[in-house]
């Protein structure tokens, strides 16, 4: 099995919090992983280390290539406010490729087209990203990180709050690329997605709780232990 990316010993946080605590994991490529785990036991933190944007204070992250991965973050507050139509948005996915300042090629332009149509978002190419409802803004996101084209594409919590055809949709699209060769890791609270991941991490206050099959390691006792749910009698 190739390994996308190897963390070993990665410790990492912000300015006065200690959050990952000597992570010692891998996501297998070409697959999807999901990353679960309680409110705050360091999802996002752990995307943003693979993605390069929270710098590690102990340990080393290996990525099989030197490709920029795709990160889609929470839906994003900073971008709700800029004037961006959603193919503006979905555009924005093609400046590694092109640089800031070039115009788009034809090809950029098919990827967009491509992705947004992917995504069911084709109609509302030409509406402001700010005035989009959360699943639709939700939509536009996703397109631009496949308009990307990284060969990891990262995305936190893709699907909270949509309704269960929009969930329904973006998971498809998510299963698809991952079989055209994509590594694909999501952080979820969804663990019927996480049970249809390849590959599962389970992360408690900074630490890795658990890794592997989805099926072996989510268990109705694993769950109540991970959440701390009482013991049904
Ligand atoms: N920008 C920040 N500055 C300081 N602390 C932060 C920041 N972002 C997150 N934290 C803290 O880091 C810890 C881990 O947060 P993180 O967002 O990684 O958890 P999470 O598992 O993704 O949570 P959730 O399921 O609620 O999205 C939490 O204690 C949180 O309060």
């Amino acid at each position: 099995m190739q390994r996308q990316v190897g963390l070993d010993g990665v410790s990492a946080g912000y300015a006065n919090r200690a959050v990952l605590d000597q992570l010692t994991l891998h996501i297998p490529a070409f697959t999807a992983t999901a990353v679960v785990g309680p409110n705050g036991s360091g999802k996002s933190t752990l995307l943003g280390v693979i993605a390069g944007v929270i710098r590690t204070t102990a340990g080393e992250v290996e990525h099989r290539t030197d490709r920029r991965p795709a990160f889609v973050t929470q839906r994003s507050r900073a971008a709700d406010m800029l004037p961006l139509t959603v193919r503006d948005a979905v555009a924005m996915g093609r400046w590694g490729h092109r640089g800031l300042c070039r115009r788009l090629s034809r090809r950029d332009r098919e990827v967009v087209e491509g992705s947004m149509e992917r995504l069911g978002i084709g109609s509302l190419a030409r509406r402001q990203l700010g005035e989009l409802s959360g699943g639709q803004r939700q939509r536009a996101l996703v397109a631009q990180g496949l308009a990307q084209e990284a060969d990891l594409l990262l995305l936190d919590e893709p699907t909270t709050g949509l309704d269960a055809t929009a969930q329904r949709l973006i998971a498809d699209v998510l299963a698809e690329v991952t079989r055209e060769g994509v590594t694909v890791v999501q952080a979820t609270h969804d663990l019927g997605a996480a049970r249809a991941a390849g590959h599962l991490l389970v992360l408690q206050e900074g630490r890795l709780w658990g890794e592997g099959d989805p099926g072996e390691v989510l268990t109705g006792d694993a769950i109540e232990r991970i959440w701390q749910l009482p013991h049904r009698v």
